[in-house]
């Protein structure tokens, strides 16, 4: 996926300026920078989801997103909240709750789940989507410390079994370290780039 930013506002204010980014499958990335920098702003025109801004998105790249709230089907178990975004069979479906440790948790609804394991489902229900590109904004922020760190490693794992890219929002390195991610950094007003 590429992107040439030349500018996004919102209303009068420029958030962002000039940024020209590129992520191939394979390639992860983190973007850090401190809080309402404008981080999410690049990430959801990275997804499609802002198409308000100037400049041009290269999308051929098949997506898959997670963010800090897991933004699960509430009234449907983890199973069918895998098979219907996704559209995998329950076979498949079945692999990837495995895959995250939730074997024997289909038939749980959301609710019944603890926020780790929201999360986790979340990440299988991303993965089954087989994306060449995973975007992530926070999905590692509160989490207990212990639940977090094996977060990072599952994630790791299933980037380098997928071969998938990434391209993680986070206001914290050691998360780009844990996903061995190349650090950018969003500075100024309007936000630009950095290299870290
Ligand atoms: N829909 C919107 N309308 C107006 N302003 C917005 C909108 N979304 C974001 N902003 C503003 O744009 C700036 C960047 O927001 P953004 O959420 O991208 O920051 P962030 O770096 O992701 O912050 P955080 O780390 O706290 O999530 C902030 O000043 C925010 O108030």
């Amino acid at each position: 996926m590429q992107l040439e930013l030349e500018g996004k506002q919102f209303g009068p204010r420029e958030v962002l300026g000039r940024i020209s980014l590129s992520v191939a499958k394979g390639e992860r990335l983190a973007i850090l920078g401190p809080s309402g920098i404008g981080k999410s702003t690049l990430l959801r025109i990275l997804a499609g989801l802002d198409p308000k801004f100037r400049g041009r998105l290269d999308a051929g790249d098949r997506l898959a997103l997670v963010f800090q709230e897991p933004v699960l089907l509430p009234w449907r178990d983890a199973l069918a909240n895998i098979t219907l975004p996704t559209g995998c069979d329950r076979l498949t479906a079945l692999d990837w709750l495995g895959q995250v440790g939730l074997a024997g948790h289909e038939n749980k609804f959301p609710r019944q789940l603890s926020l780790g394991q929201q999360r986790r489902l979340a990440l299988a229900r991303a993965f089954a989507a087989g994306p060449d590109i995973l975007l992530a904004d926070e999905p590692f922020a509160s989490l207990d410390p212990e639940t977090r760190e094996r977060m990072l490693a599952l994630t790791d794992a299933l980037l380098t079994r997928t071969g998938a890219g990434l391209v993680l929002v986070t206001h914290d390195p050691d998360e780009a370290a844990a996903l061995k991610a190349r650090t950018l950094r969003l500075q100024g007003n309007p936000a630009v780039l950095q290299n870290d």
